[in-house]
């Protein structure tokens, strides 16, 4: 008989690391009534069988800020629980077989140092000291970062589980959970099932930890969470003779991995071509369980392994293990506040990295749970960065076969995914490859990335430098900055918000002030209640009761639900129009010749100024134009309806040709605005970034009604700047930034690089980032010396408040 409560204030379903994790922390921020539904036995889906590293150094300053924090809890946690978690501090050593791989290590040794993870880059020589069991042939470099580890996942979960019932928390094994009932865009409770017995568990807040279970446990909801299991392979050798401790070794160009426990040898695998598993959902019964060997599938690593390390070929194999675990579209997992529930949590999708990633990702959720609001800039892994259609179980299962062996393929800059591509086409797509587009992904949409010339291969050929299509980019870098050029942005989110209260609607959610004639365009943020911007967005008033809110093509679903959770009694209607327009940008100093080519109307500065919308005739067809520049030239969005798109893309393309209008892309695009020092969100403005402190004040209208964040900007105002953003231009030509650089301020670190590019017309690599300056004037800041560490070698930089490219914004405005 089952002794559930029927109230709690928190039900998380799932007991793997991540369930036992939240509960910890939720319990740690004092919420006694917590109760956690396991199915079967804690720890019997994916975590008992995970290898347990405990690395450090992630792609960004908050992921590296989670890893940090789940090895520090997890060294405290013996002490605290009385039970071992096997946590060992043995370090890890990465090593490079190409040139390339060595890049990337070393531009990853740099942004651990941005990130304060300690860190040294080793020659071939230094890995053998520290690795003598290595067979260093081929061996270019390595990377040593001594407080990494490695711990026992199932006594982590068990001791994150003991801590949170010590707290009080309910942690029930055996109980199936059934459904979930939903009101409204509140969860209310929990239904569950054991052994014929069944009840329900009203619930203040709802957390899917369910692992693998995840994406239909969300579903119980409506809630999406795109995830799919994939067979990870293993090997555990018989005791070696003479093995002793040895750090966590990673030859990722093999695809490998190597934990030495207790004199025996873990070898796992990331390959290219992975095997998804589950299709049909995964059983119920499941529980401790393995997959079906697959020797056909792992020889060709531990044949590379063998070689990498001689001492296996003698070494017997005891167990050989495939386990599942489940994998996410972009590699990154799924944690926070759901878009479609505003009570439903979610943290599952761990990519195989859920232990090293499991104490931090509890830690931030507990605290978002807490207060409402994010702790920090969780975007990377934020559930809410899903696109509906990635919950779609045949994108998932294509997606991936790729993202397991991406784990360790080479990162390279601007690398595209090879998988599930095509599902989201713009209105322009037949139109864009005919004439050479080669196009990247995201968030599902195909965006021409640049166009090739004739004869050249439409493929990447990447690299850490500049890359085959570098000169495409430069070509229409110019023509933008010198002529005309036309690129596609349908992927914009277009969002309409109408009805009796709009304006005072978008007044209270918006920065910038919206009480706009019609046909105005603003500039504007949505800001959270410390002034960290959660949206970056233009508003087109389109009529007295009816505004456009134009978003960056991936944030539209989290910008629709920030506006819907805050309608409250506004009468407002807020819906999503993307796919109703294609958007094509015609931009450049020859852009309005163009514009009045194919139009009768008029795009004069009088008629249609900078920041102004019009409609217009345009071909034999009709159109929106929005006199607005993400590149900083003279420059018009054209709207048009889906279908005259067609018509109004060939209406321009055969006016241009006299003109010499030039088709661009997306790379075109980044280089243009990181001259105007343009911010990128996502990058250089998040949610905790204050808006003073990115220099966007200028959008900010403290004259107006109350709005979300304006005490925040006000205390701001007062206090002063703890940090500033800069722009930055690299002395050597030659060398390349893209993001998370760091940044020396006279001498020291201070910080890195938030977004990164190369601007054409600057002739450099071009960066922006925050440099901290309490108390000092702007003078003060740009008085000091500025480099940037890129893969190791300090790069002198001219630092600047205002954007190098065109400060006083003339040439919008032309
Ligand atoms: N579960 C294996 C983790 C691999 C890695 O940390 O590189």
């Amino acid at each position: 008989m089952t002794n559930l409560p029927k109230k709690a204030r928190c039900v998380i379903i799932g007991g793997g690391v991540m369930g036992c994790s939240v509960a910890y922390h939720l319990t740690k921020t004092g919420w006694t009534d917590v109760v956690l539904l396991e199915r079967k036995q804690l720890t019997c889906g994916t975590t008992w069988h995970a290898a347990g590293l405990i690395g450090q150094l992630r792609a960004s300053a908050n992921m590296t800020r989670l890893a940090k924090y789940s090895a520090d809890l997890y060294r405290g946690l013996e002490e605290e629980t009385g039970l071992a978690t096997g946590m060992r501090q043995v370090g890890s050593i990465s090593v490079a077989l190409t040139e390339a791989r060595k890049e990337e290590l070393y531009r990853g040794a740099s942004m651990a140092r941005a990130f304060g993870v300690p860190v040294e880059e080793i020659s071939p020589a230094e890995v053998k000291e520290r690795y003598p069991h290595l067979n260093i042939e081929g061996v270019k470099a390595g990377v040593w970062l001594p407080t990494d580890g490695q711990g026992d996942p199932a006594n982590i979960a068990l001791a994150l589980a003991k801590g949170a019932r010590a707290r009080g928390a309910v942690i029930a094994e055996g109980v199936k959970v059934t459904g979930v009932a939903v009101e409204g865009r509140r969860a209310t409770s929990v239904s569950w099932e054991q052994g014929g017995e069944r009840g329900e568990i009203q619930a203040e807040h709802v957390v899917n930890c369910a692992g693998m279970w995840g994406r239909e446990v969300g579903r119980m909801a409506g809630v999406n969470v795109p995830l799919h299991a994939c067979e990870h392979f293993y090997i555990v050798t018989e005791p070696i003779k003479g093995l002793t401790q040895m750090p966590v070794l990673r030859v990722p160009d093999e695809c490998a991995y190597y934990k030495e426990d207790a004199g025996k040898y873990l070898l796992g695998a990331f390959e290219p071509n992975a095997k998804p598993w589950g299709m049909n959902g995964i059983p119920e019964d499941f529980s401790f369980d393995q997959l079906p060997e697959d020797f056909d599938h792992f020889e060709p690593i531990l044949e590379r392994a063998v070689n990498r390390l001689p001492m296996l070929a003698e070494a017997g194999i005891h167990t050989f293990f495939n386990g599942p675990e489940s994998f996410t579209p972009d590699d990154a997992y799924n944690l926070g506040q759901s878009l479609e529930v505003d009570n439903f949590w979610v943290a599952a999708g761990f990519n195989s990295i859920g232990i090293q990633s499991a104490g931090g990702a509890g830690m931030a959720l507990a605290e978002w749970m807490e207060t409402g609001e994010k702790p920090f800039d969780l975007g990377d892994v934020d559930v809410g960065r899903n696109q509906p259609f990635q919950g779609n179980r045949h994108y998932l299962f294509e997606r991936s076969k790729e993202t397991l062996g991406l784990l360790y393929a080479d990162h390279f800059p601007y690398r595209q995914k090879a998988t599930a591509r095509g599902v989201r086409r713009t209105p322009f797509h037949a139109q864009l490859e005919a004439q050479g587009a080669v196009f990247g992904e995201i968030g599902g949409w195909e965006r021409a990335n640049w166009f090739a010339s004739d004869g050249q291969e439409r493929e990447y050929q990447y690299s850490w430098g500049p890359q085959n299509w570098f000169a495409n980019q430069a070509a229409e870098h110019k023509a933008v900055r010198e002529n005309v050029g036309m690129y596609d942005m349908s992927s914009f989110g277009k969002i309409r918000v109408e009805g009796r209260d709009a304006e005072t609607f978008l007044n209270h959610v918006c920065g910038a002030d919206m009480s706009v004639p019609a046909g105005k365009i603003v500039y504007t943020q949505f800001l959270n209640s410390t002034g960290g911007i959660e949206a970056d967005v233009t508003v087109t008033r389109l009529s007295e009761t009816a505004y456009l809110v134009v978003t960056p093509a991936v944030t539209r679903p989290r910008d629709q639900v920030w506006m819907q959770r805050h309608a409250g009694e506004f009468n407002v209607v807020v819906t999503d129009v993307t796919a109703g327009e294609g958007v094509l940008a015609v931009m450049g100093p020859n852009a309005r010749t163009l514009m009045q080519k194919v139009s009768p109307n008029e795009f004069s500065n009088d008629v249609n100024p900078f920041g102004t919308a019009q409609e217009i005739e345009i071909g034999m067809g009709l159109a929106r134009v929005h006199r607005v520049s993400y590149v900083g030239e003279l420059g018009w969005e054209v709207y048009v309806s889906s279908d005259m798109a067609g018509h109004v893309f060939e209406t321009l393309w055969e006016a241009g040709q006299e003109l010499g209008l030039t088709l661009c892309g997306m790379h075109m695009m980044d280089s243009c605005r990181i001259e105007k020092a343009f911010r990128h969100f996502g990058h250089d403005i998040t949610c905790e970034d204050h808006v003073l402190e990115a220099g966007l004040g200028f959008a900010v209208k403290l004259q107006k009604a109350d709005f979300i964040g304006r005490d925040a900007v006000m205390r701001k105002k007062e206090a002063g700047l703890e940090k500033r953003m800069l722009q930055f231009r690299l002395s050597d030509p030659e060398v390349m930034v893209y993001h998370n650089e760091p940044l020396i301020r006279d001498g020291k670190i201070v910080s890195y690089l938030s977004s990164g590019a190369y601007g054409h017309h600057l002739g450099a690599a071009i960066g922006m980032g925050y440099v901290p300056c309490r108390g000092e004037s702007a003078a003060e800041v740009l008085g000091s010396v500025y480099e940037v560490e890129v893969a190791g070698r300090r790069v002198a930089a001219e630092a600047s408040l205002q954007p190098m490219y065109d400060p006083k914004s003339e040439r919008v405005r032309m």
